[in-house]
């Protein structure tokens, strides 16, 4: 483990690391997007000049999308749904870092303790768990992907800006009262993975905060007595991630802000409010009504 260590290392600060993990995403040259601006940028809740993709790149090549947005904000909820639209893969860093607590190897007891203080695991962590991610996607054929939770740092950003193009970062945008309700809503079924929230959202708007509505999504029976929360989702934890997400991740916004990029999506209530207007931010609610009509 030590010299593996050492070879990560040494790749992740030399160019090796970026032809490792370039190696495995697409070429950047292959993708096209449509450069129309979106006519009406103020239009809630899509509240920036949108780089839609373009029915052409949905057919050259699978996209690769990343999202942004606080702990609590749904990334992986949407990334999820999207994936199953775009028939792409959905890759949770966070989820990376859960399987790796999981598994009780050597990195777990150093990377439980940074997660469970709220805190970023390294740069050169992450990296490494991605590559090795993508690395068995593309055994399997996989193409494309949808990031959720990566990159959550500029040196992050710039490693991945180094080996791919991204198409598009969604950046989903709550209240932060909401934010904090949700996270300590958060329930997941330890035996089936399911993802449920008890908590009921409705916050007055108030000081030109418009208020919210999320009603909870409550497990069916045979999930209820099998709910585990998340041991970084205590209100503590929270707090510090929120924090760690304005210092450390904000300036991430900003990065794909200034490349044109960022599409800002402040979601206006739960799924079936959010999940239309999303996809049509998105320029992709025809498939979603294709695949409606196959079911
Ligand atoms: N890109 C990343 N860089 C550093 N740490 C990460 C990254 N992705 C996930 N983590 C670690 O995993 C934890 C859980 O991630 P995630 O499930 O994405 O949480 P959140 O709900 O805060 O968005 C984070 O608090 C952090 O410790």
């Amino acid at each position: 483990m030590a010299a593996l260590n050492r070879v990560i290392r040494s790749a992740y600060y030399s160019p090796l690391t970026i032809r490792r993990l370039s190696d495995l995403v697409s070429d950047p040259a292959s993708i096209r997007i449509a450069s129309t601006p979106n006519p009406n940028p103020n239009q809630s809740p899509c509240t920036r000049m949108t780089p839609p993709v373009s029915r052409d790149a949905l057919g050259t090549r699978s996209v690769q999308w990343v999202f942004l947005g606080c702990p609590g904000v749904g990334k992986g909820t949407y990334a999820s749904r999207l994936s199953n639209l775009l028939g792409v893969p959905h890759i949770a860093t966070g989820d990376l870092v859960r399987d790796e607590l999981a598994s009780s190897g050597p990195l777990s007891r150093k990377l439980a303790e940074i997660v469970n203080k709220g805190q970023l695991v390294s740069d050169e962590v992450i990296i490494d768990l991605l590559s090795k991610r993508l690395e068995e996607g593309q055994t399997k054929g996989e193409t494309g992907f949808i990031l959720d939770g990566f990159p959550r740092t500029i040196r992050q950003a710039e490693i991945l800006e180094g080996v791919t193009d991204i198409d598009m970062v969604i950046n989903l945008k709550l209240r932060e009262d909401a934010l904090l309700a949700k996270c300590l809503g958060r329930r997941i079924c330890q035996q089936c993975g399911g993802n449920f929230n008890i908590a009921a959202i409705d916050f007055k708007g108030e000081d030109g905060r418009p208020g919210i509505c999320m009603p909870p999504l409550l497990p069916p029976p045979q999930c209820a007595s099998k709910l585990i929360t998340r041991s970084d989702d205590t209100e503590e934890v929270v707090k510090e991630r929120l924090r760690v997400y304005h210092d450390q991740c904000k300036p991430v916004e900003d990065f794909y802000r200034a490349r044109g990029k960022l599409l800002e999506f402040n979601l206006p209530g739960g799924i079936p409010e959010s999940w239309p207007k999303l996809l049509r931010a998105l320029h992709v609610e025809d498939l979603d009504n294709k695949q409606s009509a196959a079911a």
